[in-house]
Order: structure tokens, then C-alpha cells, then sequence
């Protein structure tokens, strides 16, 4: 995932690999690359994993800023993996939920992650279980076939569609996609990448960048879904924050 940004100074790549069978270690790994943006010299070679993990649940988190309805007392997670955590604690920076509820396709790993979050946690057996009347819904899954259907998301919910990087691949079923204001974070890579997209043929309202920018609305009353594939862009900017934090030239 290359990068160039004349304006933030930023000239760099992430390579990722992903390795759906692993078991004991993580299924996707990452590298970043830095150069210097004006003289091409390399400058750095980043740990890819945790800016993954931290920027896309970052991510997430603003887009749920802008779109969600009120003030959410419930999350639901879909998944109990790598961006399950960093999108528990990102969310949990910007809002105070009453409960969360976790939902995961082996049960064991919803039961793992609710005890380390705690308390006002509960793992799942259904999928309808934990979505019921959740205000905030991620999708955190490597599923291919959807795993949230519209009957269980109650109107006016925020959903982050994060997991289906694959054009044949979707989380979320087709009425979902079609009845909600469908937010991306790039038009250009969500009708070439998304399955989530590309399958149920939803129209893509914005990106959530226009939304930030003031210039498409947020519809916060309507059911919501932002749909995340990640941007290099992310990458290169979380990057430069950690250079500039070790004092790297
Ligand atoms: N939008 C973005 O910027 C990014 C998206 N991703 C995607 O987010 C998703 C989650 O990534 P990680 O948490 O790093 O992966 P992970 O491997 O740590 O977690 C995946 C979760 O999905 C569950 N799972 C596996 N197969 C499943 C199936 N067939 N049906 C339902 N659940 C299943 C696993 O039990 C686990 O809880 C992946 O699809 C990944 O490719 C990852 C990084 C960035
Ligand atoms: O880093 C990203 O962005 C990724 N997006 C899709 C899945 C793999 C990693």
C-alpha cells in the first residue's frame, strides 16, 4: 500500500501479509517503509502490526463520531480478534457504553475477549443476540458470506463494516447495504475492492471524508454503515506521527 503526500511530507509503503489459518499468532502482519519524501532516501522501517490494528479502529471511531445518533449506549462486536481490541479501546476513548456485547463464529474467543474488557461486557451465542438494539455495530470478521442481516440492526444504528477486503467477499447482507446511507473511506477502492459493495450494489452516499469536510451530510437519524477497506493515506500519516515522536529527521 504506497503512499506519496507532497502536502504532509509523507513518502511511504506498507506491505501486509495475511495468513487466514494461523492459530497462535496473528493472521495479518505488516511492514511499513519511510522515505525521506524529498530526496527518496529510506528513513525508517516501521512495525506494521499496531499501526494497523490502532489506525483503522482510529478510523472507525471518527466515523462513528459523525454518524452515530445520539449519545450510544450499546456496542456490539462481531468478532474477537486483532481490530476487535483496538476497536474496543478506540470507541471507549470517544464514548461511555453501558454495555458491549461480543459475538464471535467460536464462541471461546467472544468469552476470551469479554473477560479481558470486563464487566459491563458479555460474550454471545447469536449474532442477533448481540446486535439487538445495539447503537454502534462493528464488523470485525474474516468472514466471506454475511454474518448481520437488516431484520436484528435496530434504525438509526451506526454500523463500521471493517472485515470483506475482497471484492467476493461480504459481512454484510445485501438488504443491510441497500436500506442504510452507505459512508466509505475511499469511493475509488470501496467499487473496486468491496464486496460488501461490488455484491449488494448499494450506492455509496460519501465518503466519510466529505462528511468531516462539511460538504455531504451526516445522516444520523438513518441506519449507517461506513464501510473501511483502509487507506495507505492512514498508514503514512501514523507512520510520520511515530517518527516525529522519536525524533527521526
Ligand atoms: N478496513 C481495514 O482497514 C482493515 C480491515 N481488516 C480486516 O478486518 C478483519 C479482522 O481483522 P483482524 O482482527 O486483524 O483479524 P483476526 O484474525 O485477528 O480476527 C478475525 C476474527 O474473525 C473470526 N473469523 C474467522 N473466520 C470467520 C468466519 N468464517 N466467519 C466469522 N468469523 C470468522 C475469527 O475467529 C476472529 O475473531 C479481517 O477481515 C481483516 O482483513 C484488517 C485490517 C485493516
Ligand atoms: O491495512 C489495511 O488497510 C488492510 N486492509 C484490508 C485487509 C488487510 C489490511
Amino acid at each position: 500500500m504506497p503512499v506519496y503526500s507532497r502536502e504532509d511530507d509523507i513518502l511511504a509503503t506498507k506491505i501486509v501479509s495475511f495468513f487466514p489459518q494461523n492459530k497462535d499468532v496473528s493472521t495479518h502482519h505488516a511492514v511499513i517503509l519511510v522515505f525521506c519524501a524529498h530526496t527518496g532516501i529510506p528513513k525508517a522501517l516501521l512495525d506494521g502490526d499496531v499501526i494497523t490494528a490502532k489506525r483503522t479502529a482510529a478510523t472507525s471511531a471518527v466515523a462513528t463520531k459523525y454518524l452515530v445518533n445520539g449519545k450510544p449506549d450499546v456496542l456490539a462486536l462481531l468478532g474477537s480478534g486483532v481490530q476487535a481490541r483496538s476497536h474496543v479501546a478506540a470507541l471507549c476513548e470517544l464514548f461511555t457504553f453501558k454495555e458491549i456485547r461480543i459475538w464471535n463464529h467460536r464462541f471461546d474467543g467472544a468469552v476470551k475477549l469479554a473477560k479481558e474488557i470486563g464487566l459491563n461486557c458479555a460474550a454471545c451465542r447469536d449474532v442477533s443476540e448481540a446486535v439487538k438494539n445495539a447503537d454502534v455495530i462493528v464488523t470485525v470478521t474474516s468472514a466471506k458470506d454475511p454474518v448481520l442481516r437488516l431484520d436484528w440492526v435496530k434504525p438509526g444504528a451506526h454500523i463500521n463494516a471493517v472485515g470483506a477486503c475482497r471484492p467476493d467477499w461480504s459481512e454484510i447482507d445485501a438488504d443491510l447495504m441497500k436500506s442504510a446511507v452507505v459512508y466509505v473511506d475511499s469511493r475509488e477502492g470501496a467499487i473496486k475492492e468491496s464486496g460488501d459493495i461490488i455484491l449488494s450494489q448499494a450506492e455509496i452516499y460519501a465518503e466519510i471524508g466529505e462528511v468531516i469536510l462539511g460538504t455531504r451530510e451526516a445522516m444520523r437519524k438513518k441506519t449507517t454503515v461506513f464501510k473501511s477497506l483502509g487507506m495507505a493515506i492512514e498508514d503514512g500519516i501514523a507512520a510520520k506521527l511515530v517518527i516525529n515522536k522519536l525524533g527521526i529527521q
